[in-house]
């Protein structure tokens, strides 16, 4: 019998969050992989293997320099919207989704053109170390069936969801209630027929300006009954926020909003939440929803600076997300950095506020995305029985120089956990796994 690629022995330094104040690094470990999950992990001066009673892996020893970090999670991006990366940055969030999104989305009506988009936008979250990512869709079923099938066929873990919008929205980006409903259980349908458990359907109403209250409670029921994870966005920008309201009279919050309708569950992901009142965190906590913490975007689309440390005092989930195309990177890499860079900001303006760290920021791209998504058990580090969703990182020899590779002497596993954070890229990432299979190189 030849080595198996279901059986994998990394010998090398790995990196890992078992918390959120502090990165553990380990010098030399040697993790085992068999069938995708973590068998044993065990420290090792010399790299000893004789523990296992086979020959039958294969021996996976890192370059020096190299380490192993968990795979990133994205909790929020939007895959239709990766051609316009870049564009229209500074404009407020309404304005920027009449005069660049919609029209980009409305595009997906064909299949063919989706089909083409989606597959690059796997391949380059991938590149980019994204082993989990959460992708809104557009309004179109088929479309977004084909962004279910790339991350299916590429090997992503991913949860897809096609968009819900039934009223303030152009002509040829808006649905009945019905067709929103019918659609939306149809490609429910779709995801869960590729039987693939690292794909999931995610239910998704855009915001509350582009659905109604009926629409709203029926997405609810229809989280409920296939025990689905809900995706949406929440308080991202003062003139959104303001309209929520004149749109919803009774509601007491933009947060009562979904959760009248049934939409905060521990399996909800509210993008940005930038501008939430205290007693909108305090709910959102008790409900045991996360927030998907998106600072590339707030910043470039100018919706202000999301306090995290306040989140998080309020006990609030939270991880990071791209936000593409309003975030103009789809790397993780970049969040971390964005998110340090503006909590940095913040800081300069209250003398009290203590930045984030890169302990903290790595623990968001890593195992804060995986309790944002109720999925510690399975991955966000290095744990035996956990999933084997890795990433090989090379911040001495890529093969593009970058700033992250002048390195010109020894550097401790943190001080190169730091290089990638403030100056590495996706040149920097040499393999990815996703349950044990080698997704990217
Ligand atoms: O950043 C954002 N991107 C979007 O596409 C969107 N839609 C509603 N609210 C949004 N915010
Ligand atoms: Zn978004």
């Amino acid at each position: 019998m030849s080595p198996s690629d279901s059986f994998l022995v990394f010998d090398g330094p790995l990196v890992h969050s078992l918390s959120r104040d502090a990165i553990t690094a380990v010098e030399r470990a040697i993790v085992v992989v068999e069938n995708g999950k973590i068998t044993d992990i065990r420290e090792s001066d010399t790299g000893d293997v004789s523990f296992l009673n086979s020959d039958q892996y294969k021996l996976k020893k890192l370059a020096n320099g190299q380490f192993l970090c968990p795979g990133f999670v994205d909790l929020h991006t939007h895959a239709p919207q990766f051609p316009n990366q870049g564009l229209g940055m500074g404009l407020p969030l309404l304005d920027w989704l009449d005069k660049y999104t919609f029209p980009l989305e409305m595009r997906y009506k064909d299949e063919n053109f989706a089909k083409k988009v989606y597959h690059d936008v796997v391949k380059s979250t991938l590149k980019s170390g994204t082993t989990t990512a959460c992708y809104y869709g557009t309004i179109h079923r088929q479309s977004t069936t084909h962004l279910a099938k790339a991350a299916s066929q590429l090997g992503q873990r991913a949860l897809v969801g096609k968009v819900n919008m039934n009223r303030n929205s152009p002509a040829n980006l808006v649905e009945s209630t019905d067709s929103s409903l019918e659609d939306t259980e149809s490609f429910i349908k779709d995801v869960k027929a590729f039987e693939n458990p690292l794909v999931e359907p995610v239910i998704t109403p855009r915001f509350a300006i582009a659905c109604d209250t009926k629409l709203l409670r029926e997405l609810g029921d229809l989280a409920a009954k296939y025990n689905l994870h809900v995706q949406t966005h929440i308080s991202e920008n003062v003139d959104e926020i303001a309209y929520t309201k004149e749109l919803f009279p009774d509601a007491e919050s933009y947060a009562q909003v979904y959760d009248s309708a049934g939409l905060l569950t521990d399996k909800t992901i509210l993008g940005h939440g930038v501008h939430l009142t205290d007693d909108e965190e305090k709910l959102i906590a008790k409900r045991g929803s996360a927030v998907a913490h998106c600072p590339n975007s707030n910043t470039w689309l100018r919706s202000g600076i999301c306090d995290v440390r306040r989140l998080w005092r309020n006990g609030v989930k939270i991880g990071l997300g791209t936000d593409v195309g309003a975030g103009s990177v789809a790397s993780i890499i970049d969040a971390m950095r964005s998110a340090l860079a503006t909590s940095t900001n913040k800081s300069f303006f209250s003398a009290d506020y203590q930045p984030l760290t890169f302990h903290e920021v790595f623990y968001l791209a890593t195992l804060g995305g995986a309790e944002a998504l109720g999925k510690e058990e399975f991955i966000g580090n290095f744990e035996v029985g956990k999933d084997f969703d890795a990433l090989v990182v090379d911040v001495e020899k890529s093969q593009d120089q970058t700033p992250s590779t002048f390195t010109y002497e020894e550097h401790s596993i943190l001080e190169r956990v730091q290089k990638l954070i403030f100056c590495g890229d996706n040149r920097n990432i040499t393999d990815v796994y996703v349950r044990g299979r080698l997704v990217s190189t």
